[in-house]
């Protein structure tokens, strides 16, 4: 991968985060690539980016990868993800290990990630009233906790079921680690083009997990005469409040995120490291 020009993201909300990003800042400046630094204070905030981007740098964790790949989605630059939080499961490369990283791009020996991207969208009364985009998952649940709600699931337009929860899931192959594993759903490979439903503590346990191909179309509708208020979340950074009578139309998105791999584990070493798979007691 050739470098020109290099947009460097750090979370400001991580002590760490401003002299890492020097770090990088400085050493790229070194090997006479032109770079711009952006310290964020939250996953609001708009970057506009050039299209002559050629890579981004985000420096944080697993949300701040979240917030990069919404920036760059159909633009087709790769992220970098540093990390400086606590699991790392999309950020692979660790904090002493992104110079070796840049070593490879620079010797053409870099591997890159492919991931899939949903976009979700909400027609309420035939009008498209909210889109959005996430790598992990959309999620249509109760706004407070402790409430069911009455959830209809069509795949390609075919009546599914009625689903009584506390909400679904539907996860990229990417967040399928995230949220959708605490539910209960299946790991599956982060470079599958695949979508998960995953119910949210089903009332009926008939309810499981369901890994469709991901050129479905996902269709949740929120049926009349819920008892609490319902809302969306994508990628747990982005809401909107649900009416009754509402679609949400959960496709893959057209365009891939391209993250660039760690050259020191693999995805099967990093599951294996975070879910502790030591055979042990305490595993
Ligand atoms: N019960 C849960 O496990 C739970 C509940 C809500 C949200 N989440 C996840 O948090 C994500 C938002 O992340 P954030 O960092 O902005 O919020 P956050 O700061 O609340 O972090 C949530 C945790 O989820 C981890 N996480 C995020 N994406 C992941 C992935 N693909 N695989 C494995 N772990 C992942 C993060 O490392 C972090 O530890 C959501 O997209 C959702 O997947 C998890
Ligand atoms: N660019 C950003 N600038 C500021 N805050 C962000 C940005 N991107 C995400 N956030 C928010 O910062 C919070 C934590 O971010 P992040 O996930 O990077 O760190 P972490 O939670 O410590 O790491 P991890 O998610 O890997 O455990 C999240 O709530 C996320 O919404």
């Amino acid at each position: 991968m050739e470098l020109k020009y290099v947009v460097i993201i750090a979370n400001g909300g991580k002590s760490q985060a401003p002299a890492i990003a020097k770090e990088i800042n400085d050493y790229l400046a070194l090997h006479g690539i032109v770079t711009q630094v952006y310290i964020t204070k939250d996953c609001e905030e708009n970057i506009p980016l050039s299209i002559r981007t050629d890579l981004v740098v985000s420096v944080g964790g697993d949300g701040t990868v979240l917030y990069c790949a919404r920036l760059v989605q159909n633009l087709g630059i790769p992220i970098l993800a540093v990390n400086l939080g606590t699991f790392g499961y999309i950020t692979e490369i660790g904090c002493h290990e992104w110079k070796s990283v840049f070593e490879d791009i620079f010797g053409d020996r870099e591997r890159l990630s492919r991931r899939l991207m949903l976009r979700v969208s909400v027609i309420r009364k035939g009008l498209k009233v909210y889109q959005a985009t996430g790598l992990n998952e959309a999620v249509v649940s109760s706004a407070g906790i402790s409430k069911v709600v009455k959830l209809d699931l069509s795949i390609n337009n075919t009546f599914a079921g009625t689903f009584r929860s506390d909400g679904l899931i539907i996860a990229t192959p990417t967040g399928s680690t995230g949220y959708s594993l605490a539910a209960g759903g299946p790991i599956i490979d982060s470079e599958m083009s695949a979508l998960i439903i995953t119910p949210i503590c089903p009332f009926t346990l008939s309810n499981r997990p369901l890994v469709l191909g991901s050129s479905e179309m996902i269709t949740i509708n929120v049926v009349e005469g819920q008892r609490t208020e319902l809302m969306l979340t994508v990628d747990g950074q982005q809401t909107f409040d649900l009416e009754e009578g509402d679609d949400v139309i959960v496709e893959k998105s057209r365009s891939r995120i391209l993250l660039v791999a760690s050259n020191v584990r693999n995805y099967t070493e990093i599951i294996r490291a975070k879910l502790n798979w030591t055979g042990e007691l305490h595993a």
